[in-house]
């Protein structure tokens, strides 16, 4: 509890709607304690209502406290409200039990009598008695000097403003759906921990779908939020307040001297103070008590009333910005309202100044929002701001556009540039076409083009270098040349931190990472990506986008080691980090979401996530990297719902696989993909040279990790094919292999079957070590793995036959009149739901067979009803796979 410590003063003060009353009220009511409550009104402000007021809410508390003070109030009256309080501190009893008085909503107070009398009470205050204060504002009642004095304690916003855990808990309990914490998150961060909006949150959304929604309206306005701000401003603003709540509205943060600039007006200080007394939405950015910003929904409700209103100039209050921000050297900022302003020559005056910095940081939807406003002849006739937009296209995987502006550029200067100064240009040119080279898949022309590139100095571009150095990296790479690509990575990341390229350091180390991931190194990545968020954390880079693809490579490390909270995390962290990019680059992050949803068998929020990376997947363009992963995932998840029609129509769309050429991660795991969906649909025929080609091409490249995933899935495979001897050799050699990488994830994603193929391996006392260990935790790790659906579906094995008939606390039936392997199998198919026809169909068997089998079945166990049927294989089969 935040200071209910014996102290004089209490005070409680945020904005409207915080939660102060209900907060005071419960934790009074923890306490046992006494408390006299007053809630005032405006009426209050008469100081001899507020005496008679305040003496009977304390008698209310304590009968007889004060029956004197009110015989005096009603007959004479005091001459002053000091004299009333003197009296009553006199009469109070003066025992040791705290008493809390209580005075609520205390901003509607503006008497100074009241004021004052209430500074006379904190001079001459019992110790048992503590004066509570509620208001949205400071109340000048002395509390600089009792905070100095360390007489008092505050409970502020930050207190009050629901974080995430809470937030979740409060929706939990009042919603009767899910929703997801990604979704819980942006409502904490869109209303920062406002429990009215929850309130207008949980009272107005009847699904998660629209919940999700409304949270994203938050962002752009909400006609009730709209109401509520209406009435908080009601008639109290004075046109000049008004005038200056509308203008600063275009400010992310304020402070006076900003208020003056963008007001045109000097008088920005008292106004802002005069609204600071108000309580609204205003709140500081730091200790300094110097700067301010809007809570992000009155801001938005600000916005809205500037747009509405036809008085205010925007283009202009936008260019005085600019001017403003330029002048604290504060381009990021500055470039915003340039572009607010569409102000051309703004805009290229930043870019100018600051466009190559707003490079090195990767702040690429920035770039891209100012050059988006500029003609383009202006790009074209300047190689500097045609490097900066061809690379924005590129990171957009707009690469027709790429050539588009290299070429409309190479006309637009060659008639004026001597040649050593196009030699310039063209190197830095093949950078960029490096790039684009290599994201077409033609690796060759990439190395010669980067080649190219790297011997060129960079004059206008001081990265094109490091960006050559790094694509020639990234080719070797996916040219399966892992050793040399890791060299040039490491080369690179020198390269770029002479260069202090920020985001290119951070991209080398992320490559590192990902080749080491590929070797089977899991640990050596994590060390990387280490290095990567404290070179962050020094350079203070928290916010750059690159940070998401940091967070996501750990999300999926930790996915792989099954440390679920910290892979959800992770991928929250992404999506926080590209809040402000647009839905699109989230489809890593919402893989990550779903795969951890998958492996806590919370089948509606993989299902939401599912759904929402399939929709970004058709409206977008992706590597295939990000391609592959999400397939890998949606893949998983349909077979966990048995949904084989997705199955059977991703595999007519799904993106070609040439299993031969699969020498790098994304195209064995495309290549993986396709074998699953197989699997799934039973083509076992089919899958099985597939993944035994991606195996071969993995073994000789030395792709460790996807060589243990394709064990793994080979090992599925053969089992679904009854060839009980080749799943088991291929396990080992999965198990073996998980030395190095530390899979789990992997395993773990096959569900419940995995059991009974360990079980198996352990059975057959084929492993040992290490690789029991490894088999004995997974084994515990899937059976306590909820199952999207509970019916079980693993095909039995006689050593698991064998294993449960030895325990001690099987029915005596089962061991008296032992079943068939077949029978068993029967029994494990009717206990998952299956029809007659569909266990004929699965067994591929006539129906006859079946029924024969089932009558024998039910003789040997004394069974008549299915039902009885299903209730026995659950009872059984649960001592094996867990619950
Ligand atoms: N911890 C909580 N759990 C659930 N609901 C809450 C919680 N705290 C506040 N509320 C609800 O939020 C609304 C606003 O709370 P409250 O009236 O306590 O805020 P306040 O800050 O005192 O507002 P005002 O400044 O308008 O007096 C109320 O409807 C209250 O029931």
């Amino acid at each position: 509890m935040h200071g209910l410590a014996p102290v004089n003063l209490l005070l409680v003060h945020a904005p409207a709607g915080y939660g102060k009353t209900t907060t005071m009220a419960d934790r009074l009511r923890a306490l046992e304690a006494r408390a006299a409550w007053y809630r005032l009104e405006s009426g209050d402000n008469d100081p001899a209502r507020f005496a008679g007021y305040l003496a009977q809410a304390l008698e209310v508390q304590v009968p007889g406290c004060c029956q004197s003070t009110l015989e005096t109030l009603q007959n004479d009256g005091y001459s002053s409200l000091e004299s009333f309080l003197t009296d009553l501190l006199a009469e109070l009893p003066q025992d040791d039990e705290p008493l809390y008085v209580v005075l609520d909503d205390y901003h509607l107070i503006t008497n100074q009598d009241i004021h004052d009398s209430l500074r006379f009470l904190l001079r001459h205050i019992p110790a048992y008695l503590t004066l509570v204060l509620i208001s949205r504002t400071m109340p000048p009642v002395g509390v600089a000097q009792l905070r100095m004095q360390g007489r008092m304690s505050e409970i502020t916003t930050r207190d009050l403003a629901f974080g995430a855990d809470e937030a979740q808990q409060y929706f939990e309990s009042r919603l009767p759906y899910e929703v997801s914490r990604e979704s819980i998150e942006r409502a904490v961060r869109r209303s920062e921990g406002w429990i009215s909006a929850f309130q207008l949150l949980s009272a107005s959304a009847a699904t998660s779908i629209e919940f999700s929604d409304f949270v994203d309206q938050l962002a752009h306005g909400n006609q009730y939020i709209f109401d509520y701000f209406d009435e908080l401003l009601g008639q109290g603003l004075t046109e000049q307040q008004r005038t200056f709540l509308l203008r600063t509205s275009i400010l992310d943060r304020f402070n006076a001297a900003m208020v003056m600039r963008v007001m045109n007006d000097s008088d920005g200080q008292a106004l802002l103070s005069s609204l600071l007394g108000m309580g609204l939405f205003i709140t500081p950015v730091d200790n300094s008590a110097l700067w301010f910003r809007y809570h992000p929904l009155f801001s938005v409700y600000l916005r809205h009333l500037l747009s509405c209103t036809t008085q205010e100039n925007q283009q202009e209050l936008h260019q005085r910005a600019v001017d403003a921000w330029l002048e604290l050297d504060h381009a990021e900022e500055a470039a915003k309202h340039a572009i607010a302003a569409k102000d051309v020559d703004r805009i290229t005056r930043v870019l100018t100044a600051h466009g190559r910095k707003f490079f090195t940081e990767g702040q690429f939807t920035l770039l891209q929002r100012c050059l988006d406003t500029l003609p383009q002849d202006i790009i074209a006739q300047a190689p500097t701001l045609t490097l900066l937009r061809a690379w924005v296209a590129q990171g957009q995987y707009k690469f027709d556009e790429v050539e588009n502006w290299l070429s409309a550029a190479e006309a637009r200067l060659q008639a004026s540039m001597n040649d050593d100064t196009q030699r310039a240009i063209e190197g830095e040119f093949s950078a960029i076409r490096a790039q684009v080279a290599m994201n077409y898949g033609d690796h060759e022309r990439a190395l010669v083009l980067a080649t190219e590139a790297i011997n060129q100095e960079a004059r206008f571009l001081p990265t094109s270098r490091v960006a050559a150095a790094s694509v020639i990296g990234e080719a070797l790479f996916v040219q399966g040349q892992l050793d040399e690509a890791l060299a040039r990575m490491q080369d690179t990341e020198h390269l770029a931190r002479t260069h202090h390229a920020h985001q290119n350091v951070l991209w080398a180390l992320c490559q590192q990472s990902e080749i080491s991931v590929a070797m089977g190194l899991l640990q050596k990545a994590y060390n990387i990506q280490e290095r990567a968020f404290q070179y962050a954390e020094e350079n203070h880079l928290n916010h750059l986008p690159i940070l998401e693809f940091l967070f996501r490579i750990r999300s999926q490390i930790m996915w792989e080691w099954h440390h679920l909270e910290s892979a959800e995390r992770c991928a929250l962290q992404g999506i926080e980090i590209l809040e402000a990019q647009g839905e699109r680059w989230y489809v890593q992050s919402h893989t990550s979401l779903a795969k951890v949803a998958h492996a806590r068998g919370r089948q509606s929020l993989c299902a939401d996530y599912i759904s929402r990376i399939q929709k970004m997947l058709a409206a977008g363009d992706y590597h295939l990297d990000w391609v592959a992963n999400a397939h890998a995932t949606m893949l998983t998840y349909w077979d966990a719902v048995r949904d084989h029609d997705s199955i059977q129509r991703w595999l007519t769309i799904a993106p070609p696989c040439d299993p031969a050429s699969a020498t790098n991660h994304f195209h064995q795991c495309n290549g993986r993909n396709r074998a699953r969906a197989l699997v799934s649909l039973g083509q076992y025929e089919l899958a099985l040279p597939l993944l035994e080609s991606l195996t071969e091409v993995a073994e000789r490249i030395g792709l460790k990790t996807d060589l243990n995933r394709n064990h793994i899935a080979l090992a599925y495979l053969f089992w679904q094919m009854e060839n009980r001897d080749q799943a088991l050799v291929h396990m080992k050699t999965a198990l073996t292999l998980a030395s190095t990488t530390g899979a789990v994830g992997s395993f773990l994603r096959m569900g419940k079957v995995l059991i009974v193929i360990l079980k198996a391996l352990i059975n057959e006392g084929a492993i040992d070590g290490m690789e029991l260990q490894r088999a004995e935790r997974l084994i515990q790790l899937a059976q306590q793995q909820r199952d999207f659906s509970r019916a079980i579906r693993i095909s039995l094995d006689e050593a698991i036959i064998q294993d449960i008939i030895d325990r001690p606390d099987v029915p005596e039936l089962i061991r008296t009149s032992p079943l068939t392997r077949r029978e068993w199998q029967i029994l494990s198919l009717i206990h998952a739901g299956l029809s007659n026809d569909q266990i004929a169909e699965h067994l591929k068997v006539a129906s006859t067979t079946v029924k024969t089998h089932i009558r024998s079945l039910y003789q040997k166990q004394n069974i008549s009803h299915r039902a009885e049927a299903i209730e026995l294989a659950k009872d059984l089969l649960s001592k094996i796979q867990g619950e």
